[in-house]
């Protein structure tokens, strides 16, 4: 097996008296999205600090490696092999795109033609090139966004911090920085992403841990962090009142909603127990007019983990799929 992109054991970090990492672990496999998901001052960015070796970990902490090399015996190596977009934008307004993308290849040390043919490359996978001439203060929110993390690209890294890479975009630029992200991993990059947003969350990264109280509260895919909460269930929906009081005597736990005609019953929502449920009402002879599977979403697992209710959350209000 390769060795994971990050690895870390018992990370902790205190500022004074306030213990802002108490151990966590984490294990990021290379080529993969990782997302860690927390409310406001959960400690995301300090992970991402200390990860990148801006902020050293307390000595208490077990043994850290990305991108192969140990934290603390060799921050140089680890540095060489990452990339980071910060919440704070590394553009500078004053001078064009396609200046700060040069500067950028200057400071990776690029040979001048190598810088120029990276920065021209970039900027054209980011959609920038007929805005490189302009001055980056010109550029909307999303642009900058694009621009910052073209230049994280211009050194070429394995590993990518992204620290909530979304936040203030319109809905149209947070689905095109999606797409931007996507295509960072399908290229063999792994992305270590932090978001306050659940859909963020949800839509992208293939395991997710979630921040609280200084510890990871859960870790799994969005799928596994769904299953650990309850809540989910079936709704059947009638136009008929006579189907609706036949299907009631069939399905005799279910909840009724006599006005709406509508019966509700606890499920996991898998195709088994959606069998079974068919399965009864076809054995009566009765016919759903409608048929809705509530699955819990990620906001119900994040406010059951973190009992947090104002974490703002970008997840379909109606959270009901219809099958
Ligand atoms: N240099 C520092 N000195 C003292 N306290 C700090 C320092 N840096 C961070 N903290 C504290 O650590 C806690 C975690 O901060 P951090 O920025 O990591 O949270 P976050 O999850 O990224 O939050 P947000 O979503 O608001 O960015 C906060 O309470 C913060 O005040």
């Amino acid at each position: 097996m390769t060795d994971p992109a990050i690895a870390a054991n018992g990370l902790r970090k205190s500022y004074g008296d306030k213990v802002v990492l108490d151990g966590i672990d984490l294990v990021v496999p290379q080529g993969t999205i990782f997302s860690l998901l927390g409310p406001n001052g959960a400690g995301k960015t300090t992970v991402v600090n200390i990860l990148s070796t801006l902020v050293s970990p307390d000595p208490a902490s077990g043994a850290i490696r990305v991108g192969g090399h140990d934290l603390g015996a060799d921050p140089q190596a680890v540095r060489a092999g990452i990339g980071v977009t910060g919440q704070f934008s590394a553009v500078d307004g004053l001078i064009t795109g396609e200046e700060n993308m040069l500067l950028m290849a200057d400071l990776h040390h690029l040979p001048k033609t190598e810088g120029r043919r990276v920065a021209a490359e970039l900027l054209e996978r980011f959609d920038l090139t007929a805005a490189a001439g302009k001055p980056a203060s010109t550029y909307s929110g999303g642009m900058k966004r694009r621009l910052d993390i073209a230049m994280t690209l211009v050194g070429n890294p394995r590993i990518i911090f992204l620290d909530e890479p979304t936040t203030g975009l319109d809905p149209r630029s947070r689905h095109t920085m999606w797409q931007i992200i996507r295509e960072l991993v399908t290229s063999g990059v792994t992305v270590f992403l932090t978001t306050q947003y659940l859909e963020e969350a949800d839509q992208l990264a293939d395991r997710i841990a979630v921040l609280n109280n200084g510890r990871i509260a859960a870790q799994g895919s969005a799928e596994e962090l769904k299953r650990l909460i309850p809540g989910g269930h079936v709704r059947l929906r009638f136009t008929d009142p006579d189907a609706y009081r036949s299907a009631a005597a069939a399905l005799r736990e279910a909840a009724r909603d006599d006005e709406a005609l509508a019966l509700q019953l606890p499920s996991d929502g898998s195709q088994r127990a959606l069998r079974t449920i068919v399965d009864r009402l076809d054995t009566a002879g009765i016919e759903a007019d409608e048929l809705t599977v509530h699955t819990p979403d990620l906001d119900d697992v994040f406010f059951a983990l973190t009992g947090d209710t104002t974490v703002p959350s970008q997840a379909d209000p109606t959270k009901e799929t219809v099958r």
